[in-house]
């Protein structure tokens, strides 16, 4: 028998009103205890919850019936007034009778293990909660939609329809069907393969939505580093000051701009030290800046023009810092933006252009983007399938079989049709508790 629920769906502490939520099958006869009856489904009504004698409080009730219902299960809501002493009470009344607190997730679990919603979807419900800027709100409806999962489906019925071409040919070798029945397959795969090479290239974009872009202020000491990540996030976050190396520590913070969230990272100066720690600190620094998504490279006057040469991608942007004092000098082919922190002169057109390429990099392509991980490894690993059945195809369409399989495998995982045990673990334990 499963376990009836509980957990507070609002945040803890003080407030206007806190939501409990009751989910499982010994929700009626709870409610019925705390003298909460004559509910009719889906329509609020104020009770006075009592329990062993003691007033609760007067709270809206609402209940849902199974399967119609957020979890599929029987389920109800208590809206109390929000403060910790009435959901105290509320919360021991519940477990006094049976009613156990929730695991993180639990709901959602439950409402994927009923149906009600696919893997993805539930990682969207979670990516959804925390989502702190537009796009990702955006991101994650798009992906609680149905859009992401509609998108896998696809794929994996262009999959099962070569998957039956190849057997069709392998079950019935003979008069039966055309031959080279199998061979007609070629065409579908090549799409699919075509398709999933994109999906997997959505990857990255995906995840910088969900988990923020990151940007990487790089160049020689006293270029001016720090002081341009203090006025990016418009405050005093890192030290400042005209001796060389100043800046030892990766120093990163959350931003957003443009509706985008991003992760900007002040770094130390580059340049040749005995300093065993500051020599860390330029080790560091490069390896920050090759993982980044953009790199700025931060110059003064007067700086060598060769920093940015070894290291700079062409999507990377040179800014050209103390413009106060005087302009830099460059024959990198890099685009050149320039500033000074001092007196501000550029500060809003560099805003400008970070916002401008970050809906470059990131607004919405023809794909709803792959925003996990796990996603990304099942896509490649389905691709890999596809692309060895095609193979197989030409040379001997029998082994072509057991490839698509596994590429229909792969893909189902990624909405949890099959094989989800060893996943559910992994998806669910990120999630607030009450959700
Ligand atoms: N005139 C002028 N001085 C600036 C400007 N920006 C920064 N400075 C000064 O340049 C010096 C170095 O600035 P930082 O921000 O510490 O430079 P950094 O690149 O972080 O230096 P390290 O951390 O040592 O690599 C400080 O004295 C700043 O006040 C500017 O736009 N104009
Ligand atoms: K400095
Ligand atoms: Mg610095």
């Amino acid at each position: 028998m499963t376990d009836t629920i509980f957990a507070l769906a609002t945040p803890p502490g003080r407030g206007a009103i806190a939501v409990i939520r009751l989910s499982g099958p010994a929700v009626e006869s709870a409610l019925t205890a705390l003298g909460a009856t004559k509910l009719k489904p889906r329509v609020a009504a104020v009770r006075d919850l009592t329990y062993a004698g003691d007033h609760i409080d007067q709270a809206l009730v609402l209940r849902f019936v199974a399967p119609s219902s957020y979890t599929g299960e029987d389920s109800a809501e208590l809206h109390l007034h929000g403060g910790r002493a009435v959901v105290e009470a509320a919360s021991r009344a519940l477990i006094a009778l049976g009613v156990r607190p929730a695991e993180p997730g639990e709901f959602t679990r439950r409402a994927f293990q009923n149906s009600r919603m696919d893997l993805a979807q539930a990682e969207a419900v979670a990516d959804l909660i925390d989502a702190e800027t537009s796009a990702q709100a955006r991101q994650a409806l798009g992906q609680l939609d149905g859009k992401l999962s509609e998108t896998y489906a696809g794929f994996r019925r262009d999959l099962l329809h070569a998957l039956a071409l190849v057997e069709a040919e392998i079950d019935f070798p003979d008069e039966e069907v055309p031959d080279n029945l199998a061979r007609t397959a070629g065409p579908v795969l090549d799409r699919l393969a075509d398709d999933l090479r994109r999906a997997v290239d959505t990857g990255r974009r995906g995840e910088r939505v969900r988990d923020g872009y990151r940007i990487v202020l790089i160049g020689e000491t006293n270029a001016g580093k720090s002081s341009l990540f203090n006025a990016l996030v418009a405050r005093e976050a890192a030290i400042v000051t005209p001796i060389a190396g100043t800046t030892r520590d990766v120093l990163d913070a959350d931003l957003v701009i443009g509706g985008y969230a991003v992760t900007l990272s002040d770094t130390a100066g580059l340049r040749e030290s005995d300093d065993p720690v500051e020599a860390e600190g330029v080790r560091r620094a490069r390896l920050r800046a090759e993982q980044a998504d953009l790199r700025l490279w931060v110059r003064a006057p007067g700086d060598p023009d060769g920093v940015a040469a070894d290291y700079a991608r062409p999507e990377d942007l040179v800014v050209a810092n103390k413009s106060d004092l005087g302009s830099i000098h460059t024959a990198s082919c890099l685009e050149v933006l320039s500033v000074s922190t001092e007196s501000g002169q550029g500060l809003p057109e560099l805003h400008d252009w970070i916002a401008a390429r970050l809906s470059a990099d990131l607004a919405g392509a023809d794909f709803p983007a792959v925003t996990r991980e796990r996603h990304r490894l099942r896509l490649s690993e389905a691709l890999s399938a596809v692309t060895a059945a095609r193979v197989a195809l030409d040379v001997a369409p029998e082994m072509a079989g057991d490839d698509l399989r596994r590429a229909a495998d792969a893909l189902a995982r990624v909405t949890g049709a099959i094989g989800v045990e060893d996943i559910l673990g992994q998806v669910f334990s990120t999630f607030c508790i009450g959700k």
